[in-house]
C-alpha cells in the first residue's frame, strides 16, 4: 500500500499502559511503547488485550469455545492446522493494531471526571489513568467476529492535554465527513410480522443505537399491511432527501423495496416495464437489509450471514454492492422482479402451501418442504433460453462470487458495451434443438429453478446454485427432470452438504441472460390464470396416464417468496440495477472462526 503522511502521531495512554497512536488518511494505528515494568510475560495477554476478550482467563475460555465450535464444524486435518495457526497467533508478540478509517464508526470525548461518555453511557475508568491522564477519547470501529459477523467495538485513548484530545477528536471527525459514501439519512421500514415477528425489537434494540452512534438520522415507517412499503416508495416517498431506504424483514420484504424503487425509477424516466425487451434505468438509491425474515437469502448471500448488527454496520459505512434483477413478463404484460430464486415445481409448490401455514412462522418452509417431497409431483413444458456465452465462469466453477468480484466487474462491463449473443453448435441432446441462438428443451420436470445469485441462506450455507454470482448479468437455470424419490432426495440433500448437487445425470445448469417456460397444457389463446382459477387440471393430465398417479398439470412460479399468477413467463435479467448496501462476502482466513486481531 502506498504510504500515507501522518495526520497525527502521539503517545497516549490505553488500558494502563503507552501506546504511539498515528492516524493517516486509511489507517488509525495504535502501538504499545515497551517500557521494563510493562513488559508482559507469556504471549496469551498481549495480542488479546485490545480486540480480544479482556483477560487473559476469559481468552483461555473464548479459545476453547472456538476450539469446541471448530471441532464440530471441520475434519482432524484442517483441525490440526487451525491449532497451529492459533499457538502462532498466541505466542505471537505483536503489539500493533490497526483499523482502516473506512471502518471507523464514530470517535467522541469522554467525559473523564464523572466516567461518562458524551453520548450519556457509562464505563468504568481505570483510576491511574485518570489521575495521570485526564482527557480520553473513544472510537468505535468495525472489529469482524466469526463467520462474517461484524461487532462494534471500543477503544479509549487517555491524553495528558485537553486540546490535543480535542484535536484527535476533531481530525478523525473530519476524516469521517470526507467519507461520502455513508448514509446520513435513511428511510427504514419495518415489518412487524415476518420471520419470527421480531423485527420492531431488532431495529429498536440492535440497529436504532448504532445508527445513533454513526450519527445518522432516520425516518422509520412500521408497515400495516402487505405492500405498504411497495406503494409508498413508488408513489409518495419524497425520496431526494435519502442517502437510501432500509427494510426490516425478510426477502418478500426486500422484495417490495424493489419494486417500489425500480418501478419509480422507470416510471421517473418514462420506460414502459410492460416491454419485456426494455433496457431499465439503474436505480440510485441503496437498498439495506435488516434481516428478520424467515429465509433471509439476500443477506446471507450479500453479507455472509443472517445478522442484524453485522447489516447495520455496513449500511453505517456506506457499502455498495451492484445485483441484477429479473423481470418477468406474461404474454408482454410485466409481473414482478425477482432477485433470488424462481422456482417452479418443487419450490413453487413448497411456497403455495406453507403460505397457508404462515402461523409456524419459518419452519412452515420445513413442513411444506417435507410435505411437496413426499408428493413427488413432476410438470411437463418447455423451457427456452439465451445462453450467457460471451462471459466469464459457468455455474460448475469453484470459485464464488465474493467481495470485488472479478467476473461481475468484467460481465458488468461486457453488458454495459452490449456485446453480442454468441450461441454454440449444435447439442447433442435429443429433446433440445436451437432456434436463433435460444435453446430449448421440452420434458418432465421436478423442479426448474432460476438463482440470479447463490441463494445461500441457513437451510443451505453454499445456496441452490453456489458459483451464481450477484452483479454478472446472468442468471443459472437449473433443471430437475422426473426422476425417483430417491434420487430428488440425494440432490436436495447435496445442497446441505460438500457434494455437487449438479453432478447427477437428471440435473443440468445453464448460464442464461434469458428464458422462457410455456407448459404443456398451456391454453394459448386464454392463458390459464392460477391465481383466480388455482384447480389443477387432474383430468386433462390423466387421458396420458391412465394409472392414474400422476402429477396436477400446473405447479406455481416462486418468485422470491411470492406466488405468480401465471405459469408461462418470459424472464430477462438486467445487469446491476440495484445497489445494496454490502460488500459481497469477503473472504476469511481458511479458519474462519477467529476473529481479526486488526494486527498491522
Ligand atoms: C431434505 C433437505 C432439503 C434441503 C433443501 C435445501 C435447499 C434450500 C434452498 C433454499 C433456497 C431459498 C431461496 C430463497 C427464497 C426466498 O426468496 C423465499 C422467500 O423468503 P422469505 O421472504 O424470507 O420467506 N423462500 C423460500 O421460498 C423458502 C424455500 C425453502 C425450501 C425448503
Ligand atoms: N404489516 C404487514 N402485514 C402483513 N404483511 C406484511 C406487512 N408488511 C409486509 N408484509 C408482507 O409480509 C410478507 C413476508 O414478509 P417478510 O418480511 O419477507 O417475512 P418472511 O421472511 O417471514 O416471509 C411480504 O410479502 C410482505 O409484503
Ligand atoms: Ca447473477
Amino acid at each position: 500500500m502506498e504510504k500515507q503522511p501522518r495526520l497525527l502521531a502521539s503517545q497516549l495512554l490505553l488500558k494502563n499502559s503507552l501506546f504511539e497512536v498515528s492516524l493517516n488518511r486509511v489507517l488509525l494505528t495504535w502501538k504499545e511503547i515497551p517500557t521494563k515494568k510493562k513488559r508482559v510475560s507469556g504471549g496469551i495477554h498481549h495480542p488479546f488485550k485490545v480486540a480480544g476478550p479482556r483477560s487473559a482467563t476469559a481468552a483461555l475460555a473464548w479459545i476453547a469455545s472456538l476450539c469446541r465450535v471448530n471441532w464440530m464444524a471441520h475434519n482432524l486435518a484442517s483441525e490440526f492446522f487451525f491449532m497451529s495457526w492459533l499457538t502462532f497467533f498466541i505466542t505471537s508478540q505483536g503489539t500493533s493494531h490497526g483499523v482502516s478509517v473506512s471502518e471507523i464508526l464514530a470517535v467522541r470525548e469522554l467525559d473523564v471526571d464523572s466516567g461518562r461518555k458524551d453520548d450519556g453511557r457509562w464505563q468504568k475508568m481505570p483510576q491511574k489513568s485518570t489521575e495521570a491522564y485526564p482527557y480520553a477519547f473513544t472510537v468505535s470501529y468495525v472489529e469482524r467476529a466469526w463467520q462474517h459477523r461484524w461487532r462494534c467495538s471500543d477503544v479509549t485513548f487517555h491524553c495528558l492535554e485537553g486540546a490535543l484530545c480535542q484535536q484527535w477528536v476533531q481530525t478523525i471527525r473530519e476524516q469521517l465527513t470526507a467519507l461520502t459514501s455513508r448514509p446520513k439519512h435513511l428511510l427504514v421500514y419495518i415489518n412487524p410480522y415476518g420471520g419470527k415477528q421480531q423485527g420492531e425489537r431488532i431495529y429498536e434494540q440492535k440497529v436504532a443505537p448504532l445508527f445513533t452512534l454513526a450519527s445518522i438520522s432516520t425516518d422509520v415507517i412500521v408497515t400495516e399491511h402487505a405492500n405498504h412499503a411497495r406503494d409508498h416508495l413508488r408513489t409518495e416517498a419524497e425520496l431526494k432527501q435519502y442517502d437510501g431506504v432500509v427494510c426490516v424483514g425478510g426477502d418478500g420484504m426486500f422484495s417490495e423495496m424493489v419494486h417500489g424503487l425500480v418501478s419509480r425509477t422507470q416510471r421517473d424516466n418514462g420506460v414502459d416495464q410492460n416491454s419485456p425487451e426494455e433496457k431499465l434505468v439503474p436505480c440510485t438509491l441503496r437498498i439495506g437489509i435488516i434481516p428478520a425474515g424467515s429465509t433471509d437469502c439476500i443477506c446471507y448471500a450479500t453479507v455472509g450471514i443472517n445478522d442484524p448488527v453485522t447489516s447495520a454496520l455496513h449500511i453505517i459505512v456506506g457499502d455498495a454492492q451492484p445485483m441484477d434483477v429479473c423481470s418477468v413478463h406474461h404474454n408482454n404484460t410485466f409481473l414482478r422482479y425477482s432477485v433470488s430464486l424462481l422456482g417452479y415445481g418443487f419450490y413453487g409448490d413448497v411456497l403455495a402451501d406453507s403460505e397457508r401455514k404462515r402461523w409456524m412462522g419459518p419452519a412452515r418452509y420445513d413442513f411444506s418442504g417435507f410435505k411437496t417431497f413426499l408428493t413427488h409431483h413432476y410438470y411437463e413444458g418447455t423451457v427456452s433460453f439465451l445462453p450467457a456465452t460471451d462471459i466469464l465462469g459457468t455455474p460448475r466453477d469453484k470459485t464464488r462470487c465474493r467481495a470485488g468480484c472479478f467476473i461481475c466487474q468484467h460481465n458488468g462491463q461486457l453488458y454495459s458495451e452490449d456485446a453480442p449473443e454468441i450461441c454454440e453448435t449444435d447439442p447433442d441432446v435429443s429433446d433440445s434443438e436451437y432456434k436463433g441462438g435460444w435453446r430449448v428443451i421440452r420434458g418432465k420436470f421436478l423442479a426448474i429453478n432460476a438463482a440470479s445469485m447463490s441463494c445461500a441462506c441457513p437451510r443451505s450455507p453454499k445456496g441452490l446454485s453456489p458459483a451464481a454470482h450477484l452483479a454478472d448479468g446472468t442468471t443459472d437455470l437449473i433443471l430437475v427432470r422426473k426422476c425417483s424419490r430417491f434420487n430428488f432426495l440425494r440432490h436436495l440433500l447435496r445442497h446441505t452438504s460438500k457434494y455437487d448437487q449438479f453432478d447427477m445425470t437428471f440435473v443440468e445448469v445453464h448460464r442464461v441472460r434469458r428464458f422462457r417456460f410455456t407448459p404443456r397444457y398451456c391454453q394459448s389463446d386464454s392463458e390459464l390464470d392460477l391465481r383466480e382459477n388455482g384447480k389443477r387440471l387432474f383430468s386433462q393430465i390423466c387421458r396420458d396416464h391412465p394409472a392414474c398417479s400422476c402429477s396436477p398439470a400446473y405447479s406455481s412460479w416462486n418468485c422470491d417468496g411470492e406466488i405468480l399468477p401465471h405459469a408461462a413467463i418470459e424472464v430477462g435479467v438486467h445487469c446491476q440495477l440495484i445497489k445494496l448496501f454490502a460488500r459481497g462476502i469477503e473472504e476469511q482466513p481458511v479458519f474462519e472462526d477467529l476473529p481479526n486481531p486488526c494486527a498491522v
